[in-house]
């Protein structure tokens, strides 16, 4: 313990040995002579008396018996030393006196006499000397307790700033006047200013309205509360936990911590959505017109301007608009896809935009944000664009201008950076002409326009499209089917396919349900495909009705199908579907059960 504060101890034994002009020596409670004067100096780290701590030696019994002594002729005191016999002991007199630390000796005082005159001042003066000793030995300790405790508090004021600074969150603490006193280097990024500046600032100077300023007040916290704050044109907007700081009952401060609302949801994404990394490579065909698409396509997705995908319904515009955000720097940020056309209009506006608490009947007490604030840092894709109402391509229009939402019933604005997709099988330029679609949205969604190719144009494609379903399908129910009859083949090439690549999947997946042989023959596809050359004259209209109910049916089952991979399997994505398609809940069970569409 003293060695560790030699340099105090030297300290004391100089200033006693300057006030009565004697020298003085320190031991620790090993014998080891840690400060001294004189011939002293010279012995530091040494050890004292052999380095025994027996009774027979004078240190020895001050540390044993932890009390002052007074040898008035140390040459004759065999108490002194043993070896005082043998006439080399240069010490005429000693007063010695231990360390208290803690209950404990931890060393010994000694003042001591070399020549005649020191004796007698030490004789003369033994009390006062021992009590300005004592005092001394006490004040030492004082020192070493002060300096542990200092750094005891530097260790925990170490540990303590490297927690605060390794935690991923924001932290700020005010006083109980308001000021800040710390703040880490999380909230320093997220706040987007020095923290040296905020450091001694009375928060109220930055944020005139923080929620911290009430906590301090009624000595409540709160936990993960959303909260906007606007520095001059800045906006953040963060989810905070904050809590009162106490001591001795008095609240003393307040410290918060937060995140970022987008950071929250990126996360909250990235665990909820089994992440499909769907890159180009998934998008299959050699043909020249997909090729050059998916070349436009990867050299547009590095940038951040909004792209219109146009094609006709299951050409792959959902698996393009997807796999330009994979391969765009936004990648790590979501990918939130609205339909436009399957959400019934009254709920598509708070769908998109979201809403404020208690903005109408029926509204979730603290709110919800809407899909817009959902894909911040990342992509919107709005497919069906031309399903969007009037009066909502009027407000996406102000989002995509302002990059600001207004959630319904809120005034408050929230800053968002997103880049939007839009797809559709839609004209839109015939719907602009008929004002049925807003000539400046039209122009701001079509800055990069991408056509998909329907799969009839594209027939050499679909030779490899059918290997691909065909093994996909295979795996899938286990079948030991090898591949299809050459007719087959011919009829998939000849088929104009007008649900392109979904209707061929849906009837690969189809003619593996049927067929109980290896090879897919004719009679295992989908009657519409078989038919495709028109049947004979007298038969047309019998036929015919049986055409049209079986492509109902079929068009029945690719909806219910597509809404199935589209918002998923559970009951709460079976509500959303019922309600999407106007039918009760029942009757999209009996539905699928009717289609044999597993959906659990
Ligand atoms: N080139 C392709 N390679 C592999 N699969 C494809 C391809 N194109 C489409 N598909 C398949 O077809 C399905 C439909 O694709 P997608 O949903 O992307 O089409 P879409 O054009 O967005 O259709 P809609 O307009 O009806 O929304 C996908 O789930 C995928 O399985």
């Amino acid at each position: 313990m003293l060695r560790e504060y030699q340099h105090i101890a030297q300290e004391v034994s100089e200033a006693i040995s300057a006030a009565l002009q004697i020298e003085t020596e320190i031991v620790d409670d090993t014998m080891t002579i840690i400060a001294g004067t004189g011939k002293y100096k010279a012995r530091i780290n040494m050890k004292e008396e052999n380095g025994e701590i027996e009774a027979g030696y004078l240190y020895g019994r001050v540390l044993q018996t932890r009390q002052s002594y007074f040898v008035e002729d140390a040459p004759s005191d065999l108490s002194y030393d043993p070896s005082v016999l043998q006439g080399e002991t240069e010490e005429l007199a000693e007063l010695c006196t231990p360390i208290h630390y803690n209950g404990k000796v931890i060393g010994v005082i000694g003042l001591i006499a070399f020549n005649e005159k020191q004796r007698r001042t030490l004789v003369n003066n033994r009390l006062p000397y021992l009590t300005f000793v004592q005092r001394m030995s006490d004040l030492l300790a004082g020192k070493i307790a002060e300096q542990t405790a200092i750094r005891n508090w530097e260790k925990t004021y170490m540990q303590l700033e490297t927690v605060i600074e390794s935690i991923h969150e924001g932290i700020i603490a005010i006083d109980e006047h308001g000021v800040i006193t710390t703040i880490n280097d999380t909230a320093e990024k997220l706040i987007q200013l020095d923290k040296g500046s905020l450091i001694g600032t009375p928060i109220d100077r930055i944020w005139s309205d923080t929620p911290m300023l009430q906590v301090l007040q009624s000595g409540k916290g709160y936990i993960e509360q959303e909260e906007l704050y606007r520095l001059g044109h800045h906006e953040m907007h963060f989810i905070v936990t904050a809590r009162p700081i106490r001591s001795n009952g008095e609240v003393i401060g307040v410290v918060a911590s937060f995140r970022r609302m987008a950071d929250m949801r990126r996360l909250a994404y990235m665990l909820t959505n089994e992440h499909k990394d769907l890159n180009f490579s998934q998008i299959l065909g050699k043909s020249r017109s997909l090729s050059l698409i998916i070349r436009q396509a990867q050299q547009v997705a590095r940038g951040t301007s909004n792209i219109l995908i146009t094609g006709e319904s299951g050409t792959g515009k959902g698996m393009l608009a997807a796999a330009i955000h994979s391969s765009s720097s936004r990648s790590t940020g979501p990918l939130i896809i609205v339909n436009c056309g399957a959400i019934p209009e009254a709920l598509l506006e708070s769908e998109l935009f979201g809403y404020a608490g208690g903005a109408f009947t029926g509204a979730k007490r603290e709110g919800k944000a809407g899909k817009f604030e959902l894909a911040d840092g990342g992509t919107i894709f709005l497919d069906e664009i031309g399903d969007l109402p009037l009066h909502l391509q009027v407000k996406l229009l102000h989002v995509l201008q302002s990059k600001q939402v207004e959630r319904v019933g809120s005034n408050k604005v929230v800053n968002i950076n997103i880049r939007v997709i839009s797809a559709t099988n839609k004209n839109l330029e015939e719907m602009v002409r008929n004002k049925e679609f807003r000539e400046d949205l039209y122009f701001r969604l079509n800055v990069i326009p991408l056509h998909m190719p329907a799969l009839r144009e594209r027939k050499e494609d679909i030779p490899l499209l059918m290997d691909y379903f065909l093994a996909k399908y295979r795996e899938t129910f286990d079948h030991p089917l090898l591949d299809f009859t050459p007719q087959v083949k011919q009829l998939f090439i000849q088929y104009p396919w007008p649900g392109n690549v979904r209707e061929l999947e849906n009837a690969i997946e189809y003619a593996v349900n049927m067929e109980t042989s290896e090879y897919i023959g004719t009679d295992s596809v989908p009657l519409r495909i078989r038919n495709q050359n028109g049947p004979e004259p007298e038969e047309q209209s019998d036929v015919g009705t049986q055409l049209l109910k079986e492509q109902l049916k079929q068009f029945e089952k690719n909806i219910l199908q597509d809404m199935l991979r589209r918002h998923g399997r559970s009951v709460e994505a079976k509500r959303t579907i019922a309600e999407a398609l106007g039918v009760g809940l029942a009757t999209l069970y009996r539905k699928l059960e009717e289609h044999r569409i597993s959906h659990s």
